[in-house]
């Protein structure tokens, strides 16, 4: 599934406008299956709908008629100057004979529920005056409200702040990044050609089709060397003993992620832990002998971190490089040495590798991620929410994942997950798609559990659930399809 920016919809509205695609068909099947979801949501209620003069108003107006069909009580203000399809849909609800009133007008009153059909895709730049007005009266009436597309004023502020959220034909940009704003997210399959959609410029929405066919298989006749076995490298000994959990929260995401054997190499002194990995105490960073398909390295490095990944680099194998390894000079030696390296930055690592400021990335992480895997030629896991890997011009965003992941050490579980699958034989791209989807989904199970208040070595534990939901298909859409 593809991930559209407005322009991109536009793109394929107007390209199925040109192969003869009367639009007026979006436009009725728009507000059809929102006043689908209208029902399903919200029952009887009657709607009070807010339309502009563009296409948004006209889907407005289309699920006005609809309602008004099934017997809903529905009244309409609308701004006045529609044209094409929106006023085509303005004449087919007047001809039923409902009184429009302006917008000015508009009011409500408690047990309605309030239908935003006021700016979609076509807004240019923050709402003002009069409309900005409109939305912050919206928001502060506490009544529900239903977004048609997006939330009006999207992806500015102000904004509608909605209950539920319809998009047509494709999720966009702040469908999966300002998801706050649209509360519960749906998605309406509005009749455009198919191919339209599959448009492989555009970033990709992981999902269960895409993910299901990588999961490694595991034959009968395994054994622990033939699965993929792990070699963490990580921890400092120095001034303090810094974040000694790391490196053990990553063994155990490894483990968890199905790697058949898990090397520590730890300064010594380090407390050892999990009971199922193999130590490998050493007075500096350095590299034994380890018979490991893949690593991670850098977790509680601290001070040690860039060594780490330095010595690692002698190993030549698929590595992934967290925290404390994340600096240019580490990214520029795997990439000299033609290694598949997998980056696992935050917001503040990923801004101090481009040289911008950790809001820069928060307020673009598209565009930091994919500037990021250009920078350092190698594979990114820019975590956030949502999540976004990229590597080259491809571009990935991991629909998975709860704010309960908010807390120590689910980052360094995700690195020695992603460790496992390359060990299994992944590509880095799709062993770190896979592995941050699961890791996230392994999050949501978990919270659906638990509630806020995760400790990290149980999200580790969930992986084994969240991978099985996978295998057979049963993962729950983090959106509903209608
Ligand atoms: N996904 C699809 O394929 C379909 C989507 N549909 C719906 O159409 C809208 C986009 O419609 P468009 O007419 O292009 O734009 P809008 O209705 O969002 O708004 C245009 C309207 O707003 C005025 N405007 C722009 N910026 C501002 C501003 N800052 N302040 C005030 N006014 C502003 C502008 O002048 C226009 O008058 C999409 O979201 C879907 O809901 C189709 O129904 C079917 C196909
Ligand atoms: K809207």
């Amino acid at each position: 599934m593809r991930l559209f920016t407005p322009e991109a919809m536009r793109r394929a509205d107007e390209r199925a406008a040109e192969r003869g695609y009367p639009t007026l068909l979006l436009m009725e099947w728009a507000g059809m299956k929102a006043a689908r979801v209208y029902r399903a949501l919200f029952g009887e209620a009657p709607a009070v709908v807010l339309a502009g003069k563009g296409n948004n108003g006209g889907d407005g107006l289309v699920l006005a008629r609809h309602l008004l069909l099934e017997g809903v009580g529905v009244r309409v203000y609308a701004e006045e100057g529609q044209k094409g399809d929106a006023l085509l849909a303005l004449k087919a609800l007047l001809a039923h004979g409902v009184e429009v009133r302006p917008l000015e007008e508009a009011s409500w009153a408690e047990g309605e529920v309030l239908v935003d059909a006021l700016f979609g895709t076509g807004l240019k730049g923050p709402l003002m005056g009069f409309y900005a007005g409109l939305v912050e009266r919206m928001n502060a009436s506490r009544l529900p409200i239903l977004a048609l597309d997006l939330p009006s004023g999207l992806p500015h502020a102000p904004q509608v702040r909605a209950t539920a959220t319809v998009a047509f034909g494709g999720l966009k940009t702040p469908h999966l990044f300002q998801r706050e704003a649209c509360g519960r997210l749906f998605l309406a399959e509005i009749g455009l050609p198919k191919d339209l959609l599959e448009d492989s410029t555009l970033p990709e929405v992981a999902t269960l089709e895409a993910l299901r066919p990588l999961l490694p298989r595991r034959p009968l006749t395994a054994h622990k060397g033939s699965v993929g076995r792990v070699g963490v490298l990580g921890g400092y000994r120095g001034e303090g003993l810094l974040y000694a959990g790391a490196p053990l929260l990553a063994a155990l995401g490894a483990y968890r992620m199905g790697a058949g054997l898990v090397h520590l190499v730890l300064p010594e002194g380090h407390p050892p832990s999990p009971l199922e990995a193999v130590f490998h105490p050493v007075p500096a960073p350095s590299l034994p002998p380890l018979k490991v398909e893949a690593l991670a390295v850098g977790m509680g490095g601290g001070p040690w971190g860039a060594a780490w990944a330095l010595a690692a680099l002698e190993a030549g194998l698929p590595t992934v490089l967290d925290a404390d390894a994340l600096t240019l000079e580490v990214a520029e030696a795997y990439r000299r040495r033609g290694l598949p390296a997998v980056l696992t930055p935050h917001a503040g690592e990923a801004a101090r590798l481009l040289g911008t400021t950790p809001e820069a990335v928060a307020g673009d992480p598209l565009e930091a991620a994919r500037a990021l895997a250009e920078r350092t030629g190698l594979t990114v896991v820019l975590k956030g929410a949502p999540t976004v890997v990229a590597e080259g011009d491809r571009l990935s965003v991991n629909p998975t994942g709860h704010p309960a992941l908010a807390t120590g050490g689910t980052g360094d579980v995700l690195s020695g997950a992603i460790a496992a699958l390359l060990a299994a034989g992944l590509p880095p791209f799709e062993a770190a798609r896979l592995g941050v989807f699961l890791h996230g989904l392994a999050g949501d199970l978990l919270a659906e559990e638990k509630g806020i208040g995760l400790l990290a070595h149980e999200v580790a534990e969930a992986l084994p659930r969240a991978r099985r939901l996978l295998e057979e298909g049963r993962v729950p859409m983090p959106f509903g399809v209608v």
